[in-house]
């Protein structure tokens, strides 16, 4: 497929807001797209790079080039050349970088150029796309759209799907069933200001203690073990005690769900960067699970002896997990009828708080898995409210932060896709984090000037504050108060961040 082709088609998406007229635009394009052109495609149109980062700099791309007169690029041959530039490096890789974005941008014609340096920058990011691609898809293939979902959900990549249904027809769903040893999303969860909103939403639910650890998705295959983590990663290795604890239960073949949480002798979680750092080690695991010993907490099972539980209520997976997983290792909870009883709720969350840990996520009782989505019926209530925010630009720091970058200048989302600056903070950094931003923001740079290098907005980072006030210097005319980082987090893309919208919600006393 031309560049051209999906430059055009992008452009359109973008200029309707018409549901139906995007859906019939995508169509057209993957009936004219080859089985491989699919995983670039998509991922250009919603305007991400499937290379993930690439070290080109704004000036490389800042440099006009007379554009081609006549398009003849290839969205293959584009990916081609991002991988090649993506590997540069060492001495010369400067001048080989600006060569290769020169080849690129002169065999592009200007609506290309367009195109690509939206793309390189990170300016256009278009959430929303992947949800109309799903429907195009089933549009193009004749397939039904709730069974392309539900494939989308299980496979954990769009690409993959398309790839299949393209190539092969409807008939390639199949190939996307639940099964053990094959990774799925997660369900997420939305959040509630408080217990009682929670259970007035859902009715009857269970309110389960919300463990700050790390998820994971624990599969089992008689003596065949793996242990995923939320972003699929395989962590297994990292993690013998989880391993030991699933070859210990009576099932043979399951996939679990639940949080991997180190507890201090008292029995007490410890803070979520212990147990990150401990899962985060490879190198001499033995040692480290010495120090920091985990222990594997489920509060959700998705297949037992080879049945596809994600249907079913969430009362039936309960039984099941209660029949798989003895007590101790299951997540503590309480049953609530409704509204009426919502003291019960509040009790059971002032306990929860008591013994350490962060809040409760208030479940509906009838609700399905849904597998990779932010379900309504998962609602979570922390007292502490974080915000995930996009790293925009940092600032290289100055006395002990010589040399590092440090002020950080913090985004939310806004309605049409891009980011507003809220303020800045360089508080709660360590100096181990400070050296790793460094290094991974002056990956995504693409301008410097004076002591401020902007960067591709990628970077996720969870952000405790005091409260919003007025602000004329910043864009969303609010601004953070004592804004300080609490943690970087790479398993959310800057499509999950927070918008300006539901943090004004949230502050309903501070208006712009
Ligand atoms: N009982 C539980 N049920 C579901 N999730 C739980 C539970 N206990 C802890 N968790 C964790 O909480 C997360 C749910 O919150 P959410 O899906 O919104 O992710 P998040 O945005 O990372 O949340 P947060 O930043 O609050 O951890 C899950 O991914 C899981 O890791």
């Amino acid at each position: 497929m031309l560049l051209s082709r999906l430059a055009r088609v992008s452009q359109e998406v973008a200029a309707t807001s018409a549901r139906t007229r995007k859906i019939e635009l995508l169509a057209e394009l993957f009936r004219e797209a080859e089985p491989d052109d699919v995983p670039i495609v998509i991922p250009y149109l919603a305007g991400r790079l499937p290379q993930g980062r690439l070290g080109v700099g704004w000036k490389v791309l800042g440099r006009p080039v007379a554009p081609a007169a006549a398009p003849t690029l290839t969205v293959r041959e584009v990916d081609a050349l991002l991988t090649e530039l993506g590997k540069v490096s060492g001495p010369g890789s400067q001048a080989e970088r600006a060569r290769l974005v020169g080849a690129l941008l002169g065999a592009s014609t200007e609506d290309e150029q367009r195109f690509l340096f939206g793309l390189l920058t990170g300016e256009v990011r278009q959430g929303a796309l992947d949800a109309v691609a799903v429907e195009g898809l089933a549009r193009a293939t004749g397939a039904p759209p709730a069974e392309v979902r539900r494939a989308v959900m299980l496979a954990g990549s769009l690409q993959t799907v398309a790839g299949a249904l393209l190539a092969d027809g409807p008939g390639a769903l199949e190939r996307f069933r639940l099964t053990v040893g094959r990774p799925v999303l997660p369900m997420l969860a939305h959040s509630a200001s408080s217990v009682a909103e929670a259970v007035e939403k859902l009715g009857a639910c269970a309110v389960e203690e919300k463990l700050d650890g790390i998820r994971v998705q624990v599969h089992r295959d008689s003596d065949t073990v793996r242990v995923h983590t939320r972003t699929l990663d395989d962590i297994t290795d990292r993690l013998p005690e989880v391993t030991a604890a699933a070859r210990g239960l009576e099932g043979e073949r399951f996939i679990l769900d639940g949080e991997v949480i180190s507890f201090d002798d008292e029995g007490r979680p410890r803070s979520f960067q212990e147990t990150a750092g401990r899962v985060g080690s490879r190198v001499d695991v033995a040692t480290a699970a010495r120090e920091v010993p985990v222990s594997p907490v489920f509060f959700d099972v998705l297949s037992v002896d080879g049945r596809d539980l994600l249907d079913l209520p969430l009362t039936e997976r309960h039984a099941e997990l209660a029949r798989l997983v003895p007590e101790p290792m299951r997540v503590r909870r309480t049953l609530v009828s409704g509204p009426g009883d919502v003291g019960a709720a509040e009790a059971f969350l002032t306990e929860t708080l008591e013994r350490g840990h962060e809040g409760v996520v208030v479940k509906g009782l009838d609700a399905a898995y849904s597998a990779g989505r932010r379900g309504a019926s998962w609602l979570k209530v922390k007292p502490v409210h974080t915000l995930d925010l996009v790293v925009l630009a940092a600032e290289w720091g100055h006395g002990r932060r010589t040399g590092k970058l440090s002020n950080l200048h913090l985004g939310a989302r806004t309605a049409d896709g891009g980011f507003a600056m809220l303020g800045k903070t360089f508080k709660g950094l360590t100096d181990a984090m400070l050296t790793w931003q460094t290094g991974r923001l002056r990956e995504l740079a693409v301008d410097e000037s004076g002591h401020v290098v902007t960067v591709r907005p990628e970077l996720v980072v969870e952000i405790a504050y005091d409260g919003l006030q007025r602000s004329t210097r910043y864009p969303a005319g609010v601004t953070l108060r004592f804004a300080r980082v609490v943690r970087y987090r790479e398993d959310k893309r800057p499509e999950e961040a927070d918008t300006v919208e539901t943090l004004l919600a949230a502050h309903p006393g501070v208006r712009p």
